[in-house]
């Protein structure tokens, strides 16, 4: 037995007292708290008043059977297992039991062990259960609405729309800049779905090289590239029942947009290099940091695919829009690393407080959260002060009082040159122009503006293909 007896109660019902007082006392002698009813409508008021978590009963008794006290178990104790005590011309009606809900049936004459075993079985089934409800109550913790830390009016109506969300199956799209918490709403949203039994897995389009993207989303069998040498199931099957988060969706190659699409579409998946169709029933959330409507326009993004992903959405604001969260999050932070890191209590100082509230935060939530690491950790004096404070944010203008930001300043030419082109011809321009400035450095030039080097590439083949196709 891997539990505690004493942590069971139990109610034990029959009509002879001799016999309820028999196994009360057998249960009793290995631990069990046992209450005896001598009737049904006493069993009736009991039920109806306490809590139980097994329910013995006779199956025939008089007023109230052990078919009625099985109903009212199921109403008033849903967490309860019954087990019916019958003889044997009442076996069949037992078995209906059962189909009822009983847990099981025990045919008289009974002995202590026979007893004692079924009521073990049962208690395994009821403990079972409690360890479930606690660990979901604990990954609701960890994953569901209390994990997002916030006191802004914005982030509650962000807060107030995934809590609808939520329920349904819609398939959802959240936006937000890097850092902003897209992924802790992806794990809130599944967490309070009716699918939070089952897995979620989240799959970063943009960190997986781009010939993989396929095998990583609809897995392959073995022998249909070089370097597969198993069947390999991917993220959809993993997910199945559950939730399919797709991390920076806005990077997805152009060939697999069309084959995601024609599995929203058919819910059904065909693995890389087989030609079997999978059946699968995922909810999908995705993600972008990407405005994917001008993706949609400059044709680097399917439209149909857009807003299959955009049923709902969800946008994140920027840490800066919603400053009133700063200092919530600090503290929350502080005190995940002080124990995380083992270390003694420490406080902010006022003056930090006041940094951290001016700073601009472009690297969001994730960038206050490095940083308060990075604070707690060096820390030596149990004060988080000035000059703990990590350099970006030591040095940055933008921490101390706000101005406002500046204009980039453009050549008048430039300007009149650029202006009534399209997004796309700017973009390009941009492009050129920074891959001028820094001498052909792709790396250096992404960095510059902002995107992925990928995205960059990407750009530059699209580029030479339309030189190509003009
Ligand atoms: N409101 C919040 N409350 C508590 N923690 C948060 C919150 N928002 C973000 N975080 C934390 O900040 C970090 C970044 O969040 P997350 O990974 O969800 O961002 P993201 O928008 O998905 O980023 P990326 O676009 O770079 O993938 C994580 O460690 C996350 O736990």
């Amino acid at each position: 037995m891997d539990f505690d007896p004493s942590s069971f109660r139990l109610l034990v019902v029959d009509n002879e007292a001799a016999h309820a007082r028999a196994m009360m006392e057998s249960l009793e002698k290995v631990g069990y708290r046992c209450t005896v009813a001598t009737s049904g409508p006493e069993a009736a008021t009991l039920i109806a008043r306490d809590t139980y978590d097994i329910v013995i009963t006779d199956m025939v008794m008089n007023d109230v059977d052990g078919m009625k006290v099985l109903g009212l178990a199921r109403k008033h104790l849903p967490d309860a297992e019954v087990v019916m005590v019958t003889g044997h011309a009442t076996v069949p009606i037992a078995v209906e039991a059962m189909q009822k809900g009983a847990f099981n049936f025990l045919e008289k004459p009974i002995t202590p062990n026979r007893l004692r075993a079924i009521v073990e079985k049962a208690a395994g089934a009821v403990d079972l259960r409690r360890q479930n409800t606690e660990l979901m109550s604990r990954l609701d913790k960890q994953y569901g609405f209390e994990s997002i830390i916030y006191s802004s009016k914005e982030m509650q109506e962000v807060i107030d729309r995934l809590r609808r969300i939520a329920a349904t199956d819609a398939t959802v799209l959240i936006t937000g800049e890097n850092g902003t918490g897209k992924e802790v709403v992806a794990q809130a949203i599944h967490q309070n779905s009716p699918r939070r039994n089952k897995p979620i897995v989240a799959i970063n389009t943009g960190a997986i090289a781009e010939n993989l993207v396929e095998s990583e989303l609809f897995g392959h069998v073995r022998g249909s590239f070089t370097g597969a040498d198993a069947d390999r199931v991917g993220a959809f099957e993993y997910a199945n029942g559950g939730t399919l988060f797709l991390d920076e969706v806005g990077d997805m190659p152009l060939s697999t947009q069309i084959k995601l699409l024609r599995v929203l579409e058919e819910n059904k998946i065909t693995r890389v290099g087989d030609n079997k169709a999978i059946n699968v029933n995922v909810r999908l959330v995705s993600a972008t940091n990407r405005p994917l409507e001008d993706m949609v326009e400059a044709g680097t993004f399917r439209s149909d695919l857009y807003f299959r992903l955009k049923v709902v959405t969800v946008g994140l604001p920027p840490l800066r829009e919603r400053p009133e969260d700063v200092i919530p999050l600090m503290d929350h932070f502080r005190k995940m690393f002080l124990r995380r890191h083992d270390k003694p209590s420490a406080n902010f100082s006022p003056a930090v407080r006041k940094r951290f509230s001016a700073y601009q935060w472009p690297g969001n939530v994730r960038e206050l959260r490095n940083f308060v690491e990075m604070m707690v950790v060096l820390d030596t004096d149990s004060v988080l002060d000035i000059d703990d404070l990590p350099p970006e944010l030591a040095e940055a203008d933008d921490a101390l009082p706000q101005e406002v930001p500046e204009k980039l300043d453009f050549d008048a030419s430039i300007s009149n040159e650029l202006i009534g082109q399209k997004l796309s011809v700017i973009e390009r321009w941009a492009i050129e122009k920074t891959l001028e400035m820094t001498n052909d450095n792709r790396e250096e030039a992404a960095k510059i503006l902002g995107i992925g080097a990928r995205t960059l590439y990407r750009r530059l083949d699209q580029y030479k293909k339309d030189e190509e196709d003009a």
